[in-house]
């Protein structure tokens, strides 16, 4: 359970199955749905434990990743990629044989994405790594539309865009809060590499864009009222953190406190409330 971040993947699953709603106009099938939690579960979770086996090494060297089962030896590298292997296969012809192909190669993709480009290629080069690794995070949108329709078309694609401006607020803020921990095993984390009046910058930034993409789901007719009051009311809580935070950055060296975890839990609640209303806009509309 703990090699697959279950809290993490709670989120993931709250921007699917409010997807599958909107796809549906309505109820979906509700042994549908199931089967893509299923599936999704464990599709991240094989990512995510895939995750833990390339990055043991430094896991082992910061302080919040230290009580891993690799880290700790509950559990040996092999058996974690083994399990992490085996849950990309399962999780991948779970999806091919009761959801559908598309959402199984949607999947997998997300997995490999996360992965290879990710976690082996981006995470340790450039500090630009969650910005495009941020792109496995949003995959889930997708699978959520076409395990409904076969599919894809604009709303999930606005949605996906949702979360790729969403991921640079929403890890920014923890990986200020521990750049010394990244700086030391030589990920270079935007923190890292700039001051927090950069990221805060940065953050601004990302959120503007965010609040405004979420914002056109209405106008090409596929969300109402609902919807829309939802995404101005959390995307005006948002910025108003957001710039909060960017303040506090200008202010850090009269000796303001960054606060910056505000928005890292801002970011999980915005999710989950925006996305709610995506669920329940059909019934309103
Ligand atoms: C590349 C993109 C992302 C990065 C780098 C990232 C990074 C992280 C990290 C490092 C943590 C702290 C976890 C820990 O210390 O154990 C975290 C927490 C979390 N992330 Fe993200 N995240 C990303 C995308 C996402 C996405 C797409 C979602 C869901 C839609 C998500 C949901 C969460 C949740 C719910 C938590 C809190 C987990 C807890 O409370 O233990 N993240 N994120
Ligand atoms: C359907 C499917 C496979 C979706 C994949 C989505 C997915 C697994 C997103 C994970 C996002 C995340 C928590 C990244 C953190 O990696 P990190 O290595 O920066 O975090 P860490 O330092 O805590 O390990």
């Amino acid at each position: 359970m703990a090699l697959t971040k279950p809290r993490i993947i709670e989120l993931l699953l709250i921007t699917t199955v409010p997807v599958m709603f909107l796809a549906e106009q309505g109820v979906p099938d509700l042994k549908l749905v199931l089967l893509t939690c299923v599936g999704g579960y464990l599709s991240a979770g094989g990512a995510n434990a895939l995750n833990m086996y390339i990055d043991r090494d430094i896991d082992a060297l910061m302080d919040r990743t230290s009580q891993r089962p690799l880290v700790t030896g509950m559990v040996s590298p092999v058996e974690c990629l083994v399990f992490g292997i085996t849950l990309a296969v399962v999780s991948t012809l779970l999806f091919g044989l009761t959801v559908n192909w598309f959402s199984a190669w949607l999947s997998l993709g997300a997995l490999l994405f996360y992965v290879v480009v990710y976690t082996m290629i981006l995470k340790r080069r450039t500090s630009q790594n969650i910005v495009w690794g941020g792109i496995a995070g949003c995959l889930p949108v997708l699978i959520g539309w076409s395990a409904v329709t076969n599919s894809i078309s604009w709303a999930p694609v606005i949605l996906f865009l949702v979360m790729f401006f969403w991921t640079p607020p929403h890890y920014w803020p923890l990986s200020m809060k521990v750049k010394d921990d990244y700086a030391r095993v030589g990920v270079p984390m935007l923190p890292v590499i700039a001051s927090n009046k950069v990221v805060a910058k940065q953050i601004v930034i990302y959120s503007w864009v965010m609040v405004v993409v979420s914002l056109l789901l209405t106008p090409l007719g596929y969300t109402g009222w609902f919807y829309t009051a939802v995404a101005l009311l959390a995307g005006g809580m948002w910025l108003w953190e957001a710039h909060g935070l960017q303040n506090r950055a200008k202010a850090e060296a009269t000796g303001t406190k960054l606060k910056e975890m505000r928005l890292f839990h801002w970011s999980i609640t915005y999710v989950s409330v925006l996305f709610l209303a995506v669920a329940v806009d059909p019934f309103l509309r």
